[in-house]
């Protein structure tokens, strides 16, 4: 049977990648996507301003929706300090399968749990069966029409801290417009855009940052 587009990207990053090198995996699928097939990562353009929000949140744990191929999980995990972790939520097990291995190939095992699910159902899992107790930060990138229920559903489980941050992808491209209405109307969050543009393409795209009641964490320093 024909391969997949994502095992064809695994395919490349296992040849063309150093091992346990994470910068060479994040050039080898951006190369690999501008070059040969466009896929869904969120790509270097918006992965420059995902990387300055990791570093501003600092996390000591951190939470993506949407693993896919695993490219922003690296981005993300690369980052982390020792002794922090990154979980990711993915429910199409092929996409799992593929990340896993390319997260490995980037030598980031140890700092990312892949938990393969929907979000919905392991979202309320994180604190009792993953041991979490607040998120420092929160990528989301999975289906457009979840980010609003699924924040949601991240407060009512507890999980979100004062200072906590979440940064959503495609604001724009395909967007998330129930979203944006959601958090911008939303007093608990102070909202911010960040222009860019879709991976791979001179489409405009956007990414959202929306922190938890920064004054009051401002005001706890
Ligand atoms: C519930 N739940 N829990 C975990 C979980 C995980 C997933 C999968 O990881 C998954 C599968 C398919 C689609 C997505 C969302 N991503 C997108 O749809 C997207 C599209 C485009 C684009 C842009 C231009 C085009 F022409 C076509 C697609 C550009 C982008 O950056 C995207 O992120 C995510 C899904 C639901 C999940
Ligand atoms: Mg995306």
């Amino acid at each position: 049977m024909d391969q997949s587009k994502e095992q064809r990207i695994l395919n490349s990053v296992s040849y063309n990648a150093v091992k346990g090198d994470p910068e060479s995996v994040i050039n080898c699928i951006d190369k690999y996507c501008s070059q040969y097939e466009w896929a869904m990562n969120v790509g270097d353009e918006k992965g420059t301003i995902l990387d300055k929000v990791v570093e501003e949140a600092d996390p000591s744990v951190a939470l993506e929706l949407g693993t896919y191929c695993g490219y922003s999980a690296i981005r993300i995990a690369r980052l982390l300090k020792p002794n922090t972790r990154l979980l990711t939520i993915e429910f199409n097990p092929e996409f799992a399968s593929i990340a896993k291995e390319i997260i490995e190939i980037a030598g980031l095992s140890e700092k990312v749990t892949i938990l393969e699910g929907h979000s919905e159902d392991i979202i309320p899992q994180l604190k009792k069966k993953y041991e979490v107790e607040t998120l420092d930060f929160v990528f989301l990138d999975h289906w457009k029409e979840r980010y609003a229920p699924d924040t949601i559903l991240l407060e009512e489980c507890g999980l979100l801290r004062k200072g906590s941050i979440l940064l959503a992808d495609n604001i724009i491209y395909p967007g998330a417009p129930e979203f944006i209405k959601y958090i911008r109307s939303n007093k608990r969050f102070e909202c911010t855009s960040y222009p860019s543009h879709l991976e791979y393409m001179k489409v405009e795209d956007a990414m959202e940052k929306a922190v938890k009641d920064p004054g009051a964490a401002a005001m706890l320093f």
